[in-house]
């Protein structure tokens, strides 16, 4: 028996919530923590997969960060990463030629007076959150191209919050709009998509 009776209805229920029409794009997020960080809160919100464009070579760096490659920490992600599908890019172009050929709008995070309150969004329509790095927060370029521009208003001393932090605060909003619309009562999923991501998880491998 590969899967105990318990474990499939687990996984089943869990993959009946995946929101395949819901995702994040992680643009040079480059420490390892907040990627799995971020990981594990796709997960609890029903993230199918997320998406990254990797720190680029001759970009300033930080410590923790490998040029054209994710790391993610596996204490940190709580072992979400095995559960949340993770496609990298190249760079901004092919990533947003991916998203938008799927459908996706496009929300930058961006920290400006002229970005919207990330509350008057409809994020249940396939939505894409676009998230910065640590230092320097989303390139001109990546802004240029979103469809739109979103904060979470600060009202303390501190400019930004950690990029995870953030990451979870938009998709707990995102949850609770597709909770009201009922888009977590339904398998999200179509059939073919189902039974690849099913045959993925059901890999005793995978435990
Ligand atoms: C530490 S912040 C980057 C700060 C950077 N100096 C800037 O000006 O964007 C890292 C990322 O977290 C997200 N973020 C942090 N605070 C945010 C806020 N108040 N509203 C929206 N996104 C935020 C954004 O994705 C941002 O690119």
């Amino acid at each position: 028996m590969l899967v105990t009776p318990e474990r499939e209805h687990k996984l089943r229920t869990v993959l009946s919530r995946r929101q395949p029409d819901l995702t994040v794009l992680m643009e040079q997020v480059n420490k390892p923590h907040n990627l799995s960080a971020i990981l594990r809160t796709c997960d609890a919100v029903g993230v199918l997969e997320v998406h990254a464009i990797p720190p680029q070579k001759g970009l300033p760096v930080l410590e923790e960060a490998e040029a054209g490659k994710i790391r993610t920490y596996n204490d940190t992600s709580g072992s979400a990463a095995k559960w949340v599908g993770l496609r990298v890019h190249p760079d901004v172009p092919s990533a947003f030629a991916y998203l938008k050929g799927q459908g996706f709008r496009i929300y930058a995070t961006r920290l400006s007076e002229q970005a919207t309150d990330y509350r008057a969004v409809d994020y249940t329509q396939p939505t894409c959150i676009l998230l910065g790095a640590e230092k320097w927060g989303v390139s001109e370029e990546a802004a240029a191209l979103a469809d739109g521009h979103i904060v979470i208003p600060m009202l303390g001393m501190v400019q930004s919050l950690n990029v995870s932090v953030a990451a979870a605060v938009i998709l707990f909003e995102a949850q609770r709009q597709r909770l009201e619309a009922g888009l977590y009562e339904r398998p999200r999923l179509s059939p073919q998509q189902y039974q690849a991501v099913w045959e993925a998880w059901s890999d005793p491998r995978r435990r």
